[in-house]
C-alpha cells in the first residue's frame, strides 16, 4: 500500500556534490578557484515531499554527510531536536579536524597564531571537528524544514515560528579581482579586475545599480592597510552616508587595528574580524571607535563566553552553516539579544537553496540589525529552475511552501558532472593552492600580516 502523502518518514537522501564556477576574488589566503564544491542534499518522505539542503562539499564533509544521510533513513523529517545527538553519533570526528579543546586554547590564548589549525579556506578562525559537523548538520536541517513544509503547504518561517518582516536586506559584498583566474581558467566573466579604489568604486557601482543594495562591505586583507582605508574612503565619498565595513579577515595587528578604526571611525558601520583570536579582538575593541564584528573569533556556541565577557566582539555575523541549522541560528540570536550583541549574518560562496535558507531565517530573528552578506551575485551558475532576484538589495520573504525554490536537475547534473570529471584539484577549496597558479612561491601569510 502506498504511503499517505502526510507520512514525514524519510524514505531516502539523495547525496550530490557538485562544482560550482568562482571568480578570482582574492582574500588574505590567495585567491578563490576557478570552481568551487558544494553539496546539495535531498531529503525524500514516505509521503513522496523532498526537501532540499546545501552546504560545504568539500571532500571532508563528505564521508560525514553520508553517514548522516544514511542514519536519517526511517526517522521523520519533524524530529529536528534529535539531529545534533544523531549526528554526534554517526559522524564522528573527522579525521581532518583538530580536537574542540586544544583548537579553543589555541584560538584564544591570543599569543600563537592558529596557523595550522584555522580552516584554510572558509576563513572562519579555528577548525574544530563539532564545527565540521554542525556544518554537515545544517544542510540536512534545512532538507528536512523544506521537506515539512513542502508536505504541509507551509513556508519555512511558519516552522520556525513565523516571519516577523517581509523582506531581508543583504549587503553588496565587494571585493579585489583579478579580470580572469590565471591561464584563463574557469567561466570568464565581464566584471573586469578592481584592484584599486575606482575598481572598488566601480564593483559597488554595479551592484547597486544592478540590485539595489546600500550597504557595502570590502573584503580586505589583501593590500597594505593603507590601501584598503584608500578605498574605503573612496567608498564613503561615492555613497555617502551609506553603510560600510572592511573585513581583512584577522590580518592586523592590534595597533594596525586600532589606526584603521580610527582612521575610518566616521564611516564605518562596523570593522569585522581586524585582528585573529578573541584576545587581540578584545584589546582592540577595548579602545577602538567603532563596534567589531566576527565571523572568526566566534562561531560555535563554545566561543560565546569568553567573547562576551571580555567585550571582544559588538557583532556577530550568524550563518546557519556554521551554527547547525536555522533553529540553532535563532539560539545564537537570542543569546546576543541577551548580552546586548548586535547580529549580523556571514555568507560564504553558496548557491540559492542555502540564499533562500538564510532569508527564511533571517525574516524570523526580530534582532537581526544589519543587512546580510550574501556571495550569490558572483555565483553565475545554480541549481535552481530560477534564480533569487533582490529588488532594492532585499529579498521578499515569500508563503510557498518549504524554501519556495525547485531544484533544475539538468543543472545539477550538469554541475555534478563537472565535480565527477575533476582530478580533485578543485574537490576541497584551497585558496592559496589557487593562488600558486599565479605565484608559484605563494603560502597563505601568517597573521598578524600588517
Ligand atoms: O570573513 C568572511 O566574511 C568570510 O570568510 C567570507 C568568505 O569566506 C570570503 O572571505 C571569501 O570567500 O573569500
Ligand atoms: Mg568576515
Amino acid at each position: 500500500m502506498a504511503a499517505a502523502p502526510e507520512d514525514l518518514t524519510v524514505a531516502e537522501v539523495r547525496l550530490t556534490p557538485v562544482l560550482v564556477a568562482d571568480p578570482p576574488l582574492l582574500n588574505i589566503q590567495g585567491v578563490h578557484q576557478p570552481y568551487t564544491p558544494r553539496l546539495i542534499i535531498e531529503v525524500v518522505t514516505a509521503g513522496g515531499a523532498t526537501g532540499l539542503g546545501e552546504t560545504y562539499g568539500d571532500t571532508e564533509y563528505l564521508g560525514p554527510a553520508r553517514l548522516l544521510a544514511d542514519a536519517l533513513v526511517g526517522r521523520r523529517v519533524t524530529d529536528l531536536n534529535g539531529l545534533p545527538a544523531l549526528a554526534d553519533r554517526v559522524c564522528g570526528d573527522s579525521p581532518d579536524a583538530t580536537d574542540a579543546g586544544t583548537v579553543h586554547a589555541v584560538a584564544t590564548s591570543g599569543t600563537v597564531d592558529a596557523v595550522a589549525t584555522v580552516d584554510a579556506a572558509g576563513l572562519r578562525g579555528a577548525r574544530t571537528a563539532g564545527k565540521l559537523r554542525r556544518s554537515v548538520l545544517s544542510g540536512f536541517e534545512v532538507a528536512c524544514l523544506d521537506a515539512w513544509g513542502r508536505a504541509t503547504g507551509l513556508p519555512v518561517h511558519a516552522l520556525l515560528g513565523g516571519r516577523v518582516r517581509d523582506r531581508v536586506e543583504y549587503s553588496a559584498y565587494l571585493f579585489y579581482r583579478w579580470a580572469a583566474h590565471p591561464g584563463d581558467r574557469g567561466e570568464p566573466d565581464d566584471w573586469g579586475a578592481a584592484l584599486d579604489p575606482a575598481g572598488i568604486v566601480a564593483q559597488a557601482r554595479r551592484f547597486a545599480d544592478r540590485h539595489g543594495f546600500t550597504s557595502f562591505k570590502l573584503k580586505g586583507g589583501v593590500f597594505p592597510p593603507d590601501r584598503e582605508i584608500a578605498a574605503i574612503r573612496a567608498l564613503a565619498a561615492a555613497f555617502p552616508g551609506q553603510p560600510l565595513r572592511l573585513d581583512p579577515n584577522g590580518a592586523w595587528t592590534v595597533e594596525t587595528s586600532l589606526r584603521v578604526a580610527d582612521e575610518l571611525r566616521d564611516v564605518l558601520e562596523y570593522l569585522e574580524d581586524p585582528a585573529s583570536g578573541t584576545d587581540r579582538m578584545a584589546r582592540v575593541a577595548a579602545r577602538a571607535p567603532v563596534p567589531l564584528a566576527t565571523n572568526m573569533c566566534v562561531t560555535a556556541f563554545e566561543e560565546i563566553p569568553e567573547a562576551f565577557a571580555r567585550g571582544a566582539v559588538q557583532v556577530v555575523l550568524s550563518d546557519h552553516h556554521y551554527w547547525g541549522g536555522l533553529r540553532s541560528t535563532r539560539e545564537l540570536a537570542a543569546l546576543c539579544r541577551t548580552f546586548g550583541v548586535g547580529l549580523s549574518m556571514h555568507s560564504n560562496t553558496h548557491l540559492g537553496i542555502s540564499l533562500a535558507a538564510m532569508t527564511q531565517v533571517a525574516a524570523t530573528v526580530p534582532n537581526l540589525d544589519f543587512a546580510c552578506d550574501t556571495h550569490y551575485p558572483w555565483q553565475t551558475e545554480d541549481v535552481l529552475t530560477e534564480r533569487l532576484t533582490f529588488r532594492d538589495g532585499h529579498l521578499d520573504v515569500g508563503d510557498a511552501p518549504g524554501l519556495g525554490v525547485t531544484l533544475d536537475r539538468d543543472r545539477l547534473a550538469a554541475l555534478h558532472r563537472r565535480w565527477l570529471a575533476d582530478d580533485g584539484t578543485h574537490r576541497s577549496r584551497d585558496d592559496a593552492a589557487a593562488m600558486r597558479r599565479a605565484d608559484p612561491g605563494w603560502t597563505a601569510p601568517a597573521v598578524p600580516r600588517w
